[in-house]
């Protein structure tokens, strides 16, 4: 932070580019210092797909409705949604359980000048209370939370959400071809490597989140949606292995 208690200008992410001893990624106070650039320069698609949760939320938002920002890190798609929601009388949380993550968010969301408030909540997505829901968003999120338990949030967030409500739900994916596995997983390598990430910095971060985010199959993302009460699911974005999903409830 500078000395008025703002971020500070963006920090490039340099946390892979010397050799370091084998570490499972952490979303601690280093990973926050950097994360705008990390994530921007590491999932292909991330800057497209921040402005269109804003018009996806516009759209969907229902009156009197609570919306929810799953796993909200700096508050990028926390802050989207704000701007998408068209109703002075919705709520509007960002759920996280990095520390580091949400003490940086409470700045960004007090620098963005916007009538509805934010609330802002260091807790785990798996605990947090769900209810009257019109847009959920997991930008990037479900794939952290362990594959066994992954079922039991979404059910919560079907549950939760009102007729005609949906949940944005963004993922690192895998492909069920092996060929396939191996092309998409080069050409997002080729994608950080025109970002200016070298070949220690990558395979050095792979390593790292090798156990710690677990992708699956869009397939497997699609039934799993529809059993815990989804209507319809859609791919609305896809670059490489890096999908953008719409699950809509029933009217
Ligand atoms: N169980 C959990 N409970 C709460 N938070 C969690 C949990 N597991 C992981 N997180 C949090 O989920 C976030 C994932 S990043 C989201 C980007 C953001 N949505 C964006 O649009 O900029 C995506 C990425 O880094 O690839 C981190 O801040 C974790 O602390
Ligand atoms: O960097 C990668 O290779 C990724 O798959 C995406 C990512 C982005 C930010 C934190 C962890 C993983």
């Amino acid at each position: 932070m500078t000395k008025s208690g703002r971020p500070e200008e963006p920090v490039t992410d340099r946390l892979f580019a010397t050799e370091r001893q084998p570490e499972d990624f952490r979303f601690d106070a280093a990973v926050a210092r950097v994360f705008p650039d990390m994530i921007r320069r590491s999932v292909p698609g991330y800057t497209t797909i921040i402005p269109m949760i804003e018009v996806i939320t516009e759209q969907y938002a229902q009156p009197g409705s609570n919306c929810y920002d799953l796993g909200c890190s700096l508050g990028a798609s926390t802050l989207a949604m704000r701007h998408g929601i068209p109703y002075d009388d919705c709520s509007l949380a960002g759920i996280d359980n990095s520390e580091a993550m949400i003490e940086r968010c409470q700045h960004y969301i007090a620098l963005d000048d916007h009538p509805l408030p934010v609330s802002l909540r260091c807790e785990d997505i798996q605990q947090t209370p769900l209810a009257n829901a019109s847009v959920t968003t997991l930008n990037f999120t479900l794939q952290f939370v362990p594959p066994e338990a992954r079922s039991h949030l979404l059910t919560r967030i079907a549950e939760a959400t009102r007729p005609g409500g949906v949940l944005i739900l963004s993922e690192k994916i895998r492909f069920e071809s092996e060929d396939e596995q191996a092309t998409q997983t080069r050409l997002h390598h080729e994608f950080k490597r025109a970002n200016g990430y070298s070949d220690l910095e990558i395979s050095q971060k792979r390593s790292a989140i090798e156990q710690v985010l677990i992708p699956e199959t869009l397939e497997a993302h699609k039934q799993r949606l529809k059993a815990a009460g989804f209507e319809r699911v859609l791919v609305w974005y896809q670059c490489f292995n890096f999908v953008s999903m719409l699950a809509i409830k029933a009217e």
